[in-house]
């Protein structure tokens, strides 16, 4: 029986479990912390981040970081991308050398400027032939829901993307291959700073136009940080690229939407933090991808405008006319 640890118990990595598991595929997810582990395991649900799914048998939930590590086809690696490092320092030493390792979460680690797979090759030197990132539009209550959805998983070798397809194409899942591992995660990690900006735009009543606006624009910036940092242009057009941005800025499922509306109704981003424990990697994603864009020289101004508004205070309607008022220049400028 094919069998897969799944380090992280939020939405994203309970939801990964469950589908693996409706597939025969046994499925032990990781929580650092023993109660929630036991609580789940008893309860067959993740009341907290996926209320009202229920676990198939083949999932096990535990805090036994040998257990959810040792003997395992694949890891999936979905927790919020800060906190990958620490994790991986944990769970190493139980790790064998024939284990595929799969990133699922969308971020850039803030300190380093790392992709998540970036950070799993640092933290594991042996590791680059088996390293692998899943991404796409893939809101975690839709796919538990078992609604269709499609994704794209990428690796550096051919051999090892095939090998995660295999294990996580679902009929419900339809997962394409491909060997651009860096276009794959930026556009994941990226298109969460423009859902924020899709938030506002709705928060504020723009309309649809704008809204339209802002996604294609978005797309524009994404692709021009990402191929400076080496992706294939074509990506963008692909699942993690367009396929997640028009997803995530159209759902009020989003996180980072949802981030967006609220801080455009006037609560305070230190608040909304707060007031939840779900991730909404944009925040950090937006540090992290201003600082790349001035290492590669790149213009990204949704995202330079959106770090005024998250983290100086700029009033969002004061920045939206600065967007319309910048000099005018062709569409396809620097792309
Ligand atoms: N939820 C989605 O629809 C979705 C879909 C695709 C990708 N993702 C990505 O997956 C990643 C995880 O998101 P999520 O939605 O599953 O999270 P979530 O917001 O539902 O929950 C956060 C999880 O992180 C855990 N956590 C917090 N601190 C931790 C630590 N120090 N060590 C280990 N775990 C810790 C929490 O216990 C919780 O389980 C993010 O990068 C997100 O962008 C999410
Ligand atoms: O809820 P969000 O904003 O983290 O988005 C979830 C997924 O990344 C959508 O593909």
């Amino acid at each position: 029986m094919v069998s897969v640890g799944v380090i992280g118990s939020g939405a994203w990595g309970t939801t990964l479990a469950i589908l693996l598991a409706r597939k025969g595929i046994a499925a032990t997810i990781w929580d650092h912390r023993p109660e929630r582990a036991l609580e789940m395991q008893h309860a067959r649900e993740n009341s907290v981040f996926l209320p009202g799914i229920h676990f198939p048998e083949a999932v096990r939930v535990t805090s036994d970081s040998a257990e959810a590590v040792q003997q395992k086809d694949m890891l999936l690696l979905v927790t919020p991308s800060q906190k990958l490092r620490e994790n991986l320092r944990l769970l190493t030493p139980h790790l064998s050398r024939q284990t595929l390792l799969v990133n699922a979460s969308k971020g850039i680690e803030i300190n380093s400027l790392q992709r998540m797979t970036e950070v799993i090759a640092e933290e594991i030197p042996d590791a680059q032939q088996r390293i692998a990132a899943l991404s796409g539009p893939n809101l975690s209550r839709e796919v538990a829901e078992g609604k269709p959805t499609a994704a794209v998983v990428a690796a550096y070798n051919a051999d090892v993307a095939r090998a995660a397809q295999d294990i996580i194409n679902f009929n419900t899942f339809r997962v394409y291959t491909s060997n651009d591992v860096i276009g794959v995660e930026l556009g994941g990690a990226l298109k969460n700073i423009i859902a924020i900006g899709a938030g506002f735009n709705d928060g504020l009543g723009y309309g649809e136009n704008a809204k339209a606006a802002i996604i294609t624009r978005g797309l524009a910036e994404i692709s021009r940080l990402g191929v400076a940092a080496g992706a294939n242009p074509l990506t963008f057009a692909g699942l993690a690229g367009m396929g997640d941005l028009v997803g995530t800025c159209a759902s009020p499922l989003s996180r980072n939407q949802q981030l967006g509306r609220r801080l455009a109704g006037g609560e305070k981003l230190a608040d909304i933090l707060k007031s939840t424990h779900s991730v909404a990697e944009g925040v950090s994603t937006t540090r992290a991808a201003l600082r790349m864009a001035d290492r590669y020289n790149v213009e990204m101004p949704i995202a330079r405008l959106l770090s005024q508004i998250l983290f100086e205070g700029l009033d969002p309607r004061k920045a939206v006319l600065e967007l319309m008022m910048r000099d005018p220049k062709g569409e396809l400028e620097d792309l």
